[in-house]
């Protein structure tokens, strides 16, 4: 985990306005800022999309017509004529690109812990093929959202692993010949670290294991490179920067060579090669669709294509570009505003570090954030002291910044 840095004034010291100027000229400049109509969204500030995204205008009028027509008139047939059959697959073609994969191999249904789950016992099973029973070891994110710890723990039971805790940029000197998989966040939940995919990724490979990226925290939010650079298995949720809404489904991606080899603990009907045919043997499918387990949550997920939309025209790089300016600028504005030492930055000062959230350590850390959601400034807290804003670019801008900054200072006085 990153050292904590000591927010300090900036040397030329700046009142309230002349930022709320620099935030003015930066939203006018910025080239996303119409995007921010193409949600449902009220006067408030809202940084709490690294936990659930805000509402695309376009789903409600969407889904109104997934239930009364498709669902209500069309019935039965809905699952061919209105494409619901095939939305998972379809539905991760929209995602491909916005995480560096091609066409057909990532699946979206179920939760990002069952996908967890079916990554990481895929990635067990074939590891022992590779290198036989002696691949014994599932290193995990030490400081992982607690779900995947948890899955892991129960996919090592189940494949007679053990686990072991590793800090993420301590995993090349953990892995071993006993390494099977490897568990890791691309962007850690709490302190909105970045980890080095590319390098992570290839060292474990080296090493003859398999790296399982949870991108819960980076999918939508920065270009991640899937097929670049040779990642075996993500997973990741949609209800975060792709704002496909509370549950959308999540999504797991399997490199193309190992599509043929992946073998899932949850071979239910829908991965079936032949799903109608009702046969009492397996067979399972080919391509991304080994992915499935069971019938998908439509309404879930065609209310996420729906919000997929809000992508059209937009890239994920750009979306980068602004998401740093936008943290930068809120750091800036933290330092400005808020008193020296009564809050200290989690998040890496780095660009090459630094997800798309500003984590702040402080004092009465969950007073404050009610406080400050009281004044229309919705972050959250997480335990034991860390304030979190998302920054999610489509739809917060820099006045944004500014003004959370400053409620937070004024928050911060009552104390
Ligand atoms: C890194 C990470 N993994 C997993 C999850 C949750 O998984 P699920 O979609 O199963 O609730 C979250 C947040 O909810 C998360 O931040
Ligand atoms: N899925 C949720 C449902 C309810 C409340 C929060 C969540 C979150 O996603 C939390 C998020 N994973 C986090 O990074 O804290």
């Amino acid at each position: 985990m990153s050292e904590p840095t000591e927010l300090t004034e900036p040397a030329e010291v700046s009142g309230a306005s002349p930022l709320a100027d620099r935030a003015a000229e930066l939203d006018a400049a910025d080239p996303l800022a119409p995007l921010r109509d193409r949600f449902v969204l009220d006067d408030g500030v809202y940084l709490d999309g690294n936990s659930l995204g805000a509402l695309p205008a376009g789903v409600p009028d969407r889904v109104a017509d997934v239930v009364r027509r498709q669902w209500g008139e069309l019935r039965i047939r809905s699952w061919g004529e209105s494409g619901w059959w095939t939305a998972p697959e379809r539905t991760g073609d929209r995602i491909a690109p916005l995480v560096g994969a091609a066409p057909g191999r990532i699946v979206v249904g179920d939760s990002t812990s069952v996908n967890v789950f079916k990554a990481l016992v895929a990635a067990v099973r074939m590891a022992r093929e590779d290198g036989g029973a002696s691949r014994d070891e599932i290193l995990v994110d030490a400081a992982t959202f607690p779900t995947d710890g948890y899955i892991a723990h129960s996919a090592a039971r189940l494949t007679g692993c053990t686990v072991r805790p590793v800090a993420p940029h301590e995993a090349p000197a953990a892995l071993s010949a006993r390494t099977a998989a490897v568990l890791l966040n691309h962007v850690d939940y709490r302190t909105g670290r970045l980890h080095d995919l590319p390098s992570l990724t290839a060292t474990v490979h080296a090493a003859g294991a398999y790296a399982v990226w949870d991108l819960c925290h980076s999918a939508g939010a920065l270009p991640v490179g899937l097929d670049e650079h040779g990642v075996a298995l993500a997973v990741g949720c949609t209800y975060k920067f792709l704002n496909g809404g509370p549950g959308s489904p999540a999504f797991l991606y399997v490199r193309g060579d190992l599509q043929e080899r992946f073998d899932s603990p949850l071979p239910g009907w829908n991965s079936h090669a032949e799903p109608f045919g009702m046969r009492p043997d397996y067979e399972p499918a080919k391509g991304a669709v080994r992915g499935r387990v069971g019938t998908p949550d439509i309404l879930s997920l065609l209310a996420l294509e729906a919000a997929l939309d809000v992508w059209e025209g937009v890239s994920v790089e750009a979306v980068r570009a602004k998401s740093l300016a936008l943290t930068d600028f809120f750091l800036e504005c933290v330092a400005a505003h808020v008193p020296a030492g009564r809050v200290t930055s989690l998040t890496p000062a780095a660009h090459a570090e630094r997800g798309s959230q500003v984590a702040l350590r402080c004092a009465d850390a969950g007073e404050v954030m009610r406080r400050l959601i009281e004044r229309g400034v919705v972050g959250d807290f997480r335990p034991p002291d860390v304030l979190r804003f998302g920054f999610t670019p489509l739809y917060v801008g820099f006045a944004d910044a500014e003004r959370a900054a400053r409620v937070l200072a004024e928050v911060l006085e009552e104390f």
